[in-house]
Parts: C-alpha cells; sequence; structure tokens
C-alpha cells in the first residue's frame, strides 16, 4: 500500500515537471557574443564595468555610457584588456545622463548604432543609492532616486524594445537589488525605485512571450563598488547590519554571473544563499520546471525561516531606537 503511494507521488511529480516543461519556452543559448553589440549604462564603474569587461572577454563590440568622461576613458582602456587578441572588437563610450529627457537617450542611442551596429544586449546598470529613513530623507533625493533608477532603466529599455521585436533578437538586462525582494530599513527611497525596476521587468516579461528576445533581472545583494564604498558613508547602522547579512560580493562575481545568466536566457539572476532564498520565497516569473518544483515543495519552510530572519532584522531596529532614546536622555541629565 506505502508502495503504491511513493510509486503514485513519483509518477505525478515527473509528469507534473514534464507538462511544465513542455509548457515553457525553449530559448536558445548564447556561448559567446562574437560581433555582438553589448551596450551598457553605468559600464563606466563597478559592477557595469565587470559586466563590460565579461562581455569583452566574451567577443562583443561594447559601449559603455555614463556622464564622467575621465571615468569612461579610463574603464574603455581597463575593459579592452579584456578582449581576445587581433578580434577587432570595438569598445567605446558615450557621455550620456540617463536622467534626461528621452529625445536625447533617443538621439545617443541611435548614434552608437550607426557607429557599431543594433544593440544585441542592452544592460541597465547606471543606478545609485542614498539611504536613510524616509522621514529623513531630503525630498529631492526621493525624485533623484526614481529618475536615476526608474527613468534610467526605463527610456533606454523604450528605446531598444521595439528594434528588438522587430528583429525578434536580443536582450535586456535590468539591475535591481535584493532590497527590490523584500523592504528594508534605510532603503526605502531606493528600494521603491528598484521595486519599479522589477515590476515594469516582470510586466515586459510577459510581453515578450512568444518573441526571441529575452530578459534577465538582477538582485545583486551588497557589492563592493565604488558606489557602494560611497553609500557606507551616510549608510545608517541598522541598515548596514541587515543589508550585511546577505554577505558583500565582487563586482566581478556579479557582473560575471549577470552576463552568464542573460546569455543562457534566465529571467533571474541571484547571487549567493541569500539570493537564492529570497528568489524562491518572493518568485515572480517562470524559468525552469525544476525552479518550480521546488518552490512548490519548499515555499512554507522557507517562509518559516524568512519569519525567523525578518523579526530578527526588527530586533536590530528596536535596540537602534532604544540607544537613540538613550541617547537623549543622556543629552537632557547634561
Ligand atoms: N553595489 C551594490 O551594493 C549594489 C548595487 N546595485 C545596483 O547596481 C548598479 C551599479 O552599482 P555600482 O556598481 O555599485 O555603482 P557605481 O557607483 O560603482 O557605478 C555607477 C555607474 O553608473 C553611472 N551613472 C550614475 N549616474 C548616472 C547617470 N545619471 N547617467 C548615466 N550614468 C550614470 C556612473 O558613472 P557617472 O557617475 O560617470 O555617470 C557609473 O558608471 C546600480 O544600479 C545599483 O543600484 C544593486 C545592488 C547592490
Ligand atoms: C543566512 C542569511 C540569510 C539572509 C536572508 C535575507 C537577507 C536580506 C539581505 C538584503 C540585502 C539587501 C542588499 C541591498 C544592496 C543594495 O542594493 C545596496 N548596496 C545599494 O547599492
Amino acid at each position: 500500500m506505502f508502495l503504491y503511494i511513493i510509486l503514485g507521488l513519483i509518477i505525478a511529480v515527473c509528469s507534473f515537471l514534464i507538462i511544465l516543461h513542455q509548457c515553457l519556452e525553449k530559448k536558445t543559448v548564447y556561448t559567446d557574443l562574437k560581433n555582438k553589440h553589448v551596450v551598457i549604462t553605468g559600464g563606466s564603474s563597478g559592477i557595469g564595468k565587470a559586466a563590460a569587461s565579461e562581455a569583452a572577454k566574451l567577443g562583443a563590440h561594447v559601449t559603455i555610457i555614463g556622464r564622467d568622461i575621465q571615468k569612461l576613458i579610463l574603464a574603455v582602456s581597463d575593459i579592452t584588456a579584456h578582449c581576445k587578441p587581433y578580434s577587432g572588437q570595438k569598445i567605446q563610450y558615450a557621455t550620456l545622463d540617463v536622467t534626461t529627457d528621452y529625445d536625447s537617450i533617443e538621439k545617443c542611442l541611435s548614434q552608437i548604432e550607426r557607429d557599431v551596429g543594433p544593440i544585441f544586449m542592452l544592460i541597465n546598470c547606471a543606478g545609485m543609492c542614498i539611504c536613510g529613513q524616509f522621514d529623513k530623507m531630503k525630498v529631492e533625493a526621493i525624485k533623484q532616486m526614481i529618475d536615476l533608477n526608474y527613468f534610467g532603466t526605463a527610456y533606454p529599455t523604450r528605446y531598444v524594445l521595439p528594434k528588438m521585436k522587430e528583429r525578434n533578437e536580443g536582450s535586456i538586462v535590468f539591475v535591481s537589488t535584493e532590497a527590490a525582494l523584500l523592504g528594508i530599513y534605510g532603503y526605502s527611497a531606493y528600494g521603491a525605485a528598484k521595486w519599479a525596476v522589477r515590476g515594469l521587468a516582470e510586466s515586459v516579461f510577459m510581453e515578450l512571450v512568444g518573441t526571441n528576445v529575452r530578459l534577465t533581472l538582477a538582485f545583486p545583494p551588497d557589492t563592493d563598488t565604488p558606489g557602494f564604498k560611497n553609500e557606507e558613508l551616510t549608510k545608517p547602522k541598522e541598515t548596514k547590519q541587515i543589508s550585511g547579512s546577505g554577505g558583500l560580493h565582487t563586482a566581478e562575481e556579479v557582473g560575471r554571473k549577470m552576463i552568464k545568466d542573460a546569455m543562457n536566457g534566465k529571467t533571474y539572476s541571484v547571487f549567493g544563499f541569500s539570493g537564492h532564498l529570497l528568489s524562491i520565497l518572493y518568485c515572480g516569473t517562470i524559468d525552469s520546471a525544476t525552479q518550480v518544483l521546488l518552490q512548490i515543495l519548499s515555499l512554507g519552510v522557507i517562509r518559516a525561516i524568512m519569519v525567523a530572519i525578518q523579526l530578527s532584522f526588527h530586533k536590530i531596529v528596536r535596540k537602534g531606537l532604544e540607544e537613540q532614546h538613550n541617547e537623549k536622555e543622556k543629552d537632557k541629565v547634561q
């Protein structure tokens, strides 16, 4: 009897996997980026520069975009060092502020396409984080977070999408953050903008069903970059502690994995243990039949683990509040 139940369960799971596998679209896997044009906003520093170097290693023509021309020139020389010898790869830069109006973005990207060729992969990496409790944030900073992280991604994406759909090929990478999978103290204005990036990516993903245009949504944890070092200067200690539990990763590791996932047609790109845990729990898109099965079987347990982790985060916040209170009391006495 027991044997029959086990056998039945195995047959049910296998049929589920087979049916789901049939329903999922087959994606072309790219093994290199030879002669493909890869454009990376924010490619002059940190994660974007690491992704650009990886694309160069894989044989792509690379265009990096940023505002600071000195940084761009230095980055082009570093990225060029990763090219294959005698490959004729073009590594170039364009100066553009991605928070400007759509027309300027269109002008810049169409010039780049005329110079190098149609954009095969767009990596939306330009972005930054201003941390702080929402009630203490400068109002301008709240808007800046949306302008840069959301519109700086939405507009270049709007430019490449119709062209990629027309050619029925291409890949768009969205760089969100683990802080867009769950809300975190001190990442309110930034996190909201990156949740918007996630919302855009997952909706566009469904609009791309049936086409050969692919989309990858990356959720990096804390990554050691110039931008990260800068944000650490004003980051509340509670945020440092909570965010730090996801570990500190290198830009090379994140950039490389992001490109690899994009080439394999994965819709989620996550990093380390925390990334995998959060992506199972707060899953949206469907990548593979085995992933869906893993989610179905483990969601309850992972939710229980996450509740414990979230409560430990609340404890960090309460402790911070208590310390502030004690400081105030001390000041009153003096
Ligand atoms: N580092 C981390 O811990 C994490 C980072 N991320 C995200 O990854 C991305 C890269 O971060 P990171 O590598 O740390 O950042 P860096 O600060 O090291 O690099 C940011 C890049 O974006 C460019 N950039 C900034 N503002 C603009 C703008 N208005 N127009 C055009 N380009 C701009 C910068 O060049 P310039 O200043 O010259 O314009 C630079 O090339 C960001 O979107 C960030 O939110 C996500 C999770 C974790
Ligand atoms: C055993 C431990 C399991 C822990 C699971 C949950 C961990 C949550 C960590 C959230 C990390 C958020 C990083 C945001 C980084 C970012 O976007 C900024 N650095 C911006 O630049």
